[in-house]
């Protein structure tokens, strides 16, 4: 089921019998509906409400699923139908709070004037203590143009600021960090360029995100270079530190030496070139490409890649698909070889469903709901402002992707990003690595 992107909430009310929850079960099955939690709200004598999750690929199909739950009858009930996505982002999912109260003038003066005054005097004479005595070490300024927001395209920085919230949302519950949306109104590098390093002082660390290639690679090289702080494209860096982890796990776990295994990478922008390099990085020998675009794929050779013909080509040849396309369904079951290891990892669909590669013999199959970056970015910025870093370097990355391998149980490919033992093991991995630098 390609496309189960149309999350619904359904009340249910059935007669308290058993039997009749599995015939709604049926229900929406028959419909081609996922179900997802499912919380009763009344278990009564005579009647049980529930509040179902459901995913869909339409709202065609949705509707389906509800007439099949209607068609049961027999006191079977649809109550309503209700969007929790969009509810649980009325008034956005992020706030700026105060940390302190202002309960008294005492407090008053303290807080702000004149207290606040021999603060910024002694930030003027010492300038290292800015970290100390102000929130910026804390601080991580998430940076978009909105052009290429997950797999939905070139739709803009506003309507992308749902994933950047989401993004601080992570920050802060996984690692107390604060993330700071900032919408660029303009996709050209050097303005982009220009605009964060006027601004950079108000933060510790630059997470850039879903910056479209090819713009977002000069974007983030010449940031880098001119800035005194860490900059992080997540969309390349993040994802190629979870990617790797991935890989290392399944190889792992089939007895493959990853440094000996070809790896096939279907598409090469941000994530895939990182990917790729980060593979190159690791010490893996054989590491294929292929993009629509020339561009792209000279972009690998440029960096001691290889590429490949074709899609076909690239899924007989390799032991290992990654791909990061964007493109939904893009990898036929029939393409899939015996024992393969198989990363669909565009958002919000997949080139694959997991289920569908298993079927078809991989051994191994992930899309990008569970091989996503929110594993890696988290713990990686903790540990880079931890450690006082400058920059986010290759090292660094690699100890994330071992800490994140040395918590991923048997049998699986990834953590569960909401234990919060990964965070902090990839955030001091990374603190530890910049320490040795
Ligand atoms: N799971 C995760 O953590 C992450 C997933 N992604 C997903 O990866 C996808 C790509 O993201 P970005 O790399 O940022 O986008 P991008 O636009 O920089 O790269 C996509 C690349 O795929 C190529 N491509 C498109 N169709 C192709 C085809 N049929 N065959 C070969 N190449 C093709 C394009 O030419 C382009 O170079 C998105 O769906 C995004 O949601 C991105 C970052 C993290
Ligand atoms: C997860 C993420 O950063 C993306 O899909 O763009
Ligand atoms: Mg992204």
């Amino acid at each position: 089921m390609q496309n189960q992107h149309i999350i619904r909430n359904i009340i249910v009310e059935t007669p308290s019998k058993p039997g009749n929850f599995a015939k709604v079960a049926t229900a929406i099955g028959l419909g081609e509906g996922d179900i997802g939690d499912i919380t009763t709200l009344k278990s009564g004598a005579l009647i049980t409400v529930r509040d179902i999750t459901i995913t869909c690929k339409s709202i065609e199909q949705l509707d389906k699923v509800i007439a099949n739950i209607e068609a049961i009858g027999n006191g079977v009930k649809v109550h309503a139908v209700t969007d929790d996505v969009l509810n649980a982002h009325e008034g956005g999912k992020i706030a700026m709070k105060s940390r302190l109260d202002v309960r008294s003038l005492g407090d008053l003066q303290r807080i702000y004037t004149p207290g606040v005054a021999s603060v910024c005097m002694e930030i003027l004479h010492h300038p290292e203590k800015a970290n100390y005595f102000t929130s910026i070490g804390n601080s991580v300024a998430i940076v978009t143009d909105g052009t290429a927001i997950l797999g939905l395209g070139n739709i803009g920085p506003v309507a992308g600021m749902p994933v950047m919230e989401g993004k601080a949302v992570l920050l802060d519950q996984f690692v107390g960090l604060s993330g700071i949306p900032i919408l660029l109104n303009t996709s050209d590098p050097d303005e982009i360029v220009e605009t964060i390093k006027h601004i950079h002082k108000g933060f510790g660390a630059i997470l850039l995100e879903d910056i479209g290639s090819p713009h977002c690679f000069e974007i983030e090289e010449r940031l880098k270079e001119e800035l005194p702080i860490p900059v992080m494209h997540d969309d390349q860096h993040g994802t190629a530190v979870v990617a790797l982890a991935a890989i290392l796990s399944a190889c792992k776990a089939t007895n493959v030496d990853v440094k000996k295994a070809k790896i096939g990478q279907i598409g090469l922008g941000a994530a895939g070139l990182a990917i790729c390099r980060m593979l190159m990085a690791y010490g893996v020998e054989d590491v294929y490409g292929l993009d629509r675009q020339e561009e792209a794929q000279d972009r690998l050779i440029n960096y001691g890649g290889k590429t490949i013909g074709s899609l076909e080509e690239m899924m007989e040849t390799c032991d290992i698909i990654v791909a990061t396309t964007g493109v939904s369904g893009l990898i036929k079951p029939e393409m899939v070889r015996q024992g393969q290891i198989i990363l669909a990892l565009s958002n919000p669909n997949p080139e694959i469903l997991p289920s569908e590669a298993i079927a078809a013999g991989a051994a191994f199959a992930a899309d990008g709901r569970s091989v996503n970056n929110v594993i890696g970015f988290p713990g990686i910025f903790k540990g880079a402002l931890d450690a006082g870093a400058s920059a986010i370097t290759y090292p660094m990355l690699i100890a994330a992707a071992q800490a994140i391998v040395s918590h991923t149980k048997p049998g699986e490919l990834i953590p569960n990003p909401l234990d919060p033992t990964v965070h902090h093991l990839v955030a001091r991995a990374v603190e530890e690595a910049a320490n040795q630098q």
